[in-house]
């Protein structure tokens, strides 16, 4: 485990080149994933650092490095939402705002609050569903079920303790209306990330579609960033196919056994959830054409360069018919056949 002094030692200004980590590390196609984890607190200094955030915000290398580390810290081990997702969603992020050249379409503010919502959005995570959350009255229902989107507010509030803790506040020089803005926008990217949300303002986004996106409009720069923090959050379905059928591996782990969790409770569990009647093929095709395709669909058609991307999504929903061919002709009956992905 890196502490904090290895840290700190290893990053003066001069050592945070991009060289460190991979001659593609600023590409679409590079999988984050395969960095290796002593690397990943300094690549995310680095990604500050590249998008110019740590100069335009005056932020101090070592607050930076006590946040991240805080970050990293605020993470749990379940198979999928731990710390290993959270950096694969700030890279997207990184790829986005570089690519897509984010910066002259948006402000620093909101480029800032984009990455730094993506390392923060799942922090503290259970490996278990909103759904379970009120369905075993957890302690976060009792705290915000009124309000839905339970873990997101969760995840939001971890995300203002860290910021709140002495020497851990990387907006500590933003004038109070930066400060009050940026918290603003954290807070409306995270929450972007409950499903629910999700599916209520993909028609919003087919419409700019069609319309055009119109960027003087401060709703639309909203819904913009909705959608790329959610292309952030499923970026694993947009790499090679290694990584999009080991991360299905991961989130089945993590729903089976919330539904063994379910069974013993006495609740039936969801499908998707239920290792007994889930095949992952099939669920995960209706994944990708129900939540996961439509939003690099819509993010290609506003960013042309972009196109790349939605087309390795699509590359994975076809590997995922031809599995879920072979699934059929050898019966396989359940998940624990996943080894078995080619
Ligand atoms: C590979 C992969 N398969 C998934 C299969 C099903 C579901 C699911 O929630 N189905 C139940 C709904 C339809 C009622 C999510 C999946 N998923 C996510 C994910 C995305 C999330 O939020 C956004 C980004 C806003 C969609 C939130 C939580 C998660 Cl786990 N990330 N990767 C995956
Ligand atoms: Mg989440
Ligand atoms: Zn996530």
């Amino acid at each position: 485990k890196v502490d904090k002094e290895d840290v700190k030692k290893s990053i003066p200004r001069s050592s945070l080149t991009m060289a460190n980590f991979h001659p593609d590390f600023d590409k679409f196609v590079y999988p984050p994933r395969l960095l290796e984890n002593n690397l990943k607190i300094k690549a995310c200094i680095w990604m500050y650092e590249d998008l110019g955030l740590i100069s335009k915000f005056h932020i101090p290398m070592r607050t930076l490095v006590h946040f991240m580390l805080m970050v990293r810290k605020g993470y749990r081990d379940p198979p999928y939402h731990n710390f290993d997702h959270a950096f694969s969603v700030m890279h997207h992020a990184y790829l986005i705002a570089k690519n897509l050249q984010l910066n002259s379409k948006l402000s620093d503010l909101e480029v800032i609050a984009l990455l730094t919502a993506s390392i923060c959005h799942d922090l503290d995570h259970r490996g278990t569903n909103n759904a379970f959350q009120v369905n075993s009255h957890s302690v976060l229902a009792s705290l915000y079920s009124s309000e839905g989107s339970v873990l997101e507010r969760h995840h939001f509030a971890q995300a203002m303790c860290i910021l709140n803790t002495s020497g851990c506040n990387i907006f500590e020089n933003m004038s109070r209306k930066e400060y009050v803005r940026t918290l603003d926008l954290v807070k409306h990217i995270i929450l972007a990330t409950d499903v629910a949300s999700h599916l209520q303002i993909l028609p919003q986004l087919e419409k700019i579609v069609e319309e055009g996106m119109d960027l003087t409009n401060t709703c639309q720069r909203e819904l913009l960033l909705a959608l790329c923090m959610t292309a952030c959050d499923l970026s694993d379905q947009t790499k090679q196919w290694e990584t999009t059928k080991n991360t299905a591996k991961l989130i089945y782990k993590e729903f089976f056994s919330q539904g063994d969790m379910e069974k013993r409770m006495g609740n039936n569990p969801e499908i998707i959830h239920d290792r007994e009647r889930a095949c992952v093929p099939q669920l995960q095709i209706n994944f990708m054409l129900h939540i996961a395709q439509p939003v690099y669909r819509i993010l290609a058609a506003l960013f042309p360069v972009y196109g790349e991307v939605y087309q390795r999504v699509q590359l994975n929903i076809g590997r995922w018919r031809r599995v879920e061919k072979e699934f059929k002709s050898r019966g396989l009956p359940n998940t624990d056949s996943l080894d078995f992905l080619t």
